[in-house]
């Protein structure tokens, strides 16, 4: 058996040109721009390609892109007092401090002060809140990605057994409420649980976001199962994944590509998001219904 490939390249492109067609609607029939605002503190190589890429994006579809780029010694107050400002300026519509932030900085007091409704990354206590009760407000962009090329393959999700490796607030934890959402039974796994490999087998869905190079390997995977690889590993081998593609490939029934896979998702979800707050804050319908 030879998995598919779920191309996420071409299905991020397609939620990028819908996107882009919400966008012109807005300017042309309202005036108003969908803005972004993308805080980068210090000079991690892997965070500039991200921010770099997702500004390119945004741009390309029509929205305003805002980059505040900051030393790395920036104190927690500079940060909070920039974060202050974009709450407060009206032509942009979602924040998004990029994660990690140096030491020294609290993270968690950093996000806290993000307006909710501008947390296009879903990280705001309010919004995980929102997300555990069923009530969905901003929802995190890796997950909701991996959500759509999910229903996209899959359709209906509903009583499928989806086990999630790594229980991180930014993957993990969101993306098990989620496919709860979807009527999933969900197991949440990670570094500590007994025979993983075991409680992985059972599973008609597999979501590894643990940042392991290669660690989900074929004999972990029930033949035909739908695997998702949210693993981003730099290694001497270029790109990796969190799963043995070319192993796990001959068992599972679907399976992400590194790169190609959940990574173009999660900024095309990012420009999605946009729109939404976007679209709320000026009491307008939400086109991208993306919030599940
Ligand atoms: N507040 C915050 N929100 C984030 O969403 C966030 C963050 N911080 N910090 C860093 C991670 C990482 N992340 C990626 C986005 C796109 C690709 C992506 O498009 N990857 C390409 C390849 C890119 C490459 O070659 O390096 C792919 O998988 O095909 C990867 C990683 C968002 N993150």
């Amino acid at each position: 058996m030879t998995a598919d490939i779920i191309d996420g390249k071409a299905f991020a492109a397609g939620l990028r040109n819908k996107v882009a067609g919400h966008v012109a609607r807005l300017v042309a029939d309202h005036g108003i721009t969908p803005g972004l605002a993308v805080v980068l503190v210090g000079d991690d190589p892997a965070s500039d390609v991200y921010v770099r890429s997702k500004g390119r994006m945004t741009k390309a579809a029509g929205m305003l892109s805002v980059e505040h780029r900051l030393p790395a010694d920036t104190t927690q107050d500079d940060l909070l007092a920039l974060v202050a400002r974009l709450n407060a300026d009206r032509a942009i519509h979602g924040i998004l401090v990029q994660l990690p932030l140096p030491k020294g900085i609290d993270e968690a007091r950093v996000l806290a002060t993000i307006l909710p409704a501008k947390d296009v990354d879903g990280f705001h206590i309010s919004n995980v809140g929102l997300l555990a009760v069923g009530q969905r407000a901003m929802v995190p962009c890796t997950p909701l990605g991996c959500i759509l090329m999910l229903r996209e393959h899959l359709g209906d999700l509903s009583g499928l057994d989806a086990v999630v490796i790594g229980r991180s607030n930014i993957v993990g934890k969101p993306m098990a409420q989620l496919l709860l959402g979807e009527n999933c039974t969900v197991t949440l796994a990670h570094s500590r649980t007994r025979d993983l490999a075991g409680v992985v087998r059972r599973a008609d869905i597999v979501v590894a976001a643990v940042g392991r190079p290669c660690m989900v390997t074929a004999d972990w995977i029930k033949p035909g199962a739908t695997v998702i690889d949210v693993g981003i590993n730099r290694t001497d081998a270029g790109l990796v994944g969190d799963v043995d593609f070319a192993g796990v490939a001959a068992v599972a029934g679907a399976i992400t590509p590194v790169p190609g896979g959940v990574g173009p998702m999660t900024i095309a979800c990012l420009l999605a998001n946009t729109v939404t707050a976007c679209c709320r804050a000026n009491g307008l319908p939400e086109p991208m219904g993306l919030t599940l």
